[in-house]
């Protein structure tokens, strides 16, 4: 197995507030301080990206995410910036260390004033010191106004801490959330940045850590880790010099109903990109030829049912159940035929480490209960888009998305084995390990991007990386080929056009 400990730690708002606390009692550095640091970290990067603001706006609320604003804004405007403060909510709810901030800025001749419809001016850049890690529920009607307004302005925009309206947990927009063009984020990384509405609403993301000790990062660790690839290449040992094909794994696909054959095609070469050291691919008749003259190094076998694919299973490392598959007649023998295979040797199949990588349809004819295959079950992973997580838990696509970090750990405790949910921060869960990937962009949404990964998994786990293991490289590689392919231009990338990219990341 990996070692995820060194992957950097995602927090939620009350880990996050319990961070704070241990800092400020145990750490002795005073609240005000840390806000003090946050604000000069934020401006740092406020200079960084915008050098010359002609003006700065700081849109301020009443707890200490407006606390950062205020001392932003003294900041801004000891350095000669003309600054205006604009409070949403009643001042006079302001208490400690926010307050103190407002008092120093108003002392130091900062402009403050009430948040009004229109009052934005249409110049210079805007900071958004609205709602930080504190927002609970849905925005109230005053701060919804703002963050409209804020969004309407045109201006570039900064987020201090987390976009206002994002919740910080779960990714999701709490009615609605600022669009920043960067976040300054502080102490450690919330989880919501990074998935689900999260990444179009921060911009880029800045971590400041503002000097918390090492010490109440130890004692409060967190409960996701966000993947780097290139840690997790790092751990996975070269190749033997004298490694033949068998030490490499067997991978079957299984796939390609009618109309579908180039799924098929793209999970079998995919695996061969990735290492694998023999794939099969189980379709149909028709589909052998041309994945033959595409792609002579796997070895293509029609099919016409459960009782020809069971042979072609009995010796293999991994099988990607689920390209192109379908939901004919024939989809569902092979789903069967696959599944019956892993399970009735399993103790053959731990002894092989033979795993599934269910995807497509063969995930919506489990959600439809084909073949009556029986779950939870430790010996295979499960890869669906929210649509199809949102058919295996029975509700919908809506709800999937509210909370990913969630609905993930629903299905995996529903299913079992290893759960990969994909989208916009994909997220890997074994049951005792919750992963993000947020290596990925929007070239992504074209077809055929699933079937590459189920191959780049099955081809992982038969060159013998454990189920995690394989599903958290096999994310961060497909995601960081995809960002390498697409380069400048995201629309029109195709899925096959990862292939080259993902064997050179592999190395
Ligand atoms: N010592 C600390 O705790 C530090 C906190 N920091 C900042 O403080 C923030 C957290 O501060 P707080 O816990 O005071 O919380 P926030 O300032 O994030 O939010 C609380 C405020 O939002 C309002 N609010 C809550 N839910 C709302 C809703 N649904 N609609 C409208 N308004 C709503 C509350 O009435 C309150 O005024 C962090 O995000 C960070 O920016 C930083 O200064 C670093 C140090
Ligand atoms: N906007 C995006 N940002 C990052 N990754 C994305 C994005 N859109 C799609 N992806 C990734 O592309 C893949 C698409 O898989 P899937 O929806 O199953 O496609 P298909 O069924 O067409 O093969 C997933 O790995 C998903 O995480
Ligand atoms: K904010």
């Amino acid at each position: 197995m990996f070692d995820y400990s060194t992957q950097q730690g995602l927090y939620s708002a009350a880990q996050t507030r319990a961070l704070d606390r241990h800092a400020i009692e145990k750490g002795g550095i005073a609240g005000g301080i840390l806000m003090a640091r946050a604000a000069a970290a934020a401006w740092e990067l406020l200079l960084q990206r915008w050098p010359e603001p002609r003006r700065i706006q700081v849109v301020c609320g009443t707890g200490n995410n407006g606390g950062d604003g205020y001392l932003l804004a003294d900041i801004a405007h000891k350095r000669g910036f003309p600054v205006t403060v604009w409070q949403v909510g009643d001042a006079g709810r302001i208490a400690g260390d926010a307050l103190r901030a407002r008092e120093q800025a108003l002392a130091n001749g900062v402009v403050v004033a009430p948040f009004a419809r229109d009052c934005l001016a249409a110049e210079g850049v805007l900071v958004d010191a609205l709602l930080g890690t504190g927002l609970g529920g849905e925005v109230r009607p005053a701060q919804y106004e703002a963050i409209v307004a804020m969004n309407a302005a045109g201006l570039p925009l900064l987020a201090l801490d987390i976009p206002s309206g994002l919740c910080a947990d779960s990714g999701r927009v709490l009615g609605a959330a600022v669009k920043a063009d960067a976040t300054a984020t502080f102490i450690v990384a919330k989880r919501g940045l990074y998935t689900g509405a999260g990444p179009a609403c921060c911009g880029d993301i800045h971590l400041a850590t503002i000097g918390v000790p090492r010490a109440s990062l130890a004692a409060n660790p967190a409960a996701v880790q966000r993947l780097d690839l290139y840690s997790l290449l790092a751990q996975w040992p070269a190749r033997k010099p004298d490694a033949h094909k068998g030490d490499c794994g067997r991978v079957v696909v299984v796939g390609g109903d009618d109309g579908m054959g180039g799924a098929i095609l793209l999970a079998a070469e995919a695996a061969l990109r990735c290492g694998a050291g023999l794939v099969s691919a189980a379709t149909r008749e028709r589909h052998v030829s041309a994945l033959l003259a595409r792609c002579p190094e796997a070895m293509a076998r029609g099919v016409r049912g459960g009782q020809d694919l069971a042979p072609m299973l009995a010796a293999v490392d991994a099988i990607a159940l689920g390209p192109g598959l379908g939901q004919s007649s024939w989809s569902e023998q092979l789903f069967q035929a696959a599944c019956d295979q892993a399970a009735c040797d399993q103790a053959a199949c731990e002894a092989q480490d033979k795993t599934l990588v269910v995807d497509a349809d063969g995930l919506n004819l489990l959600a439809g209960g084909a073949g009556g295959v029986r779950f939870p079950r430790q010996d295979w992973v499960l890869t669906p888009h929210p649509g199809e997580a949102a058919r295996l838990l029975g509700t919908d696509t809506a709800a999937i998305q509210a909370d990913r970090f969630a609905a993930v750990q629903a299905l995996q405790a529903r299913y079992g084995g290893v759960v990969v949910l994909k989208g916009k921060g994909s997220l890997i869960c074994d049951g005792r390990h919750l992963l993000l990937s947020d290596y990925g962009n929007p070239g992504m949404a074209s077809g055929g991007m699933g079937d590459v990964l189920s191959g780049v998994i099955a081809a992982l786990l038969a060159q013998g990386l454990a189920p995690l293991d394989a599903a958290a490289l096999g994310v961060c590689l497909h995601g960081a080929a995809a960002d390498s392919a697409a380069g400048a231009g995201q629309r029109g990338l195709l899925a096959s056009d990862l292939l080259a990219p993902m064997r050179e990341l592999l190395g």
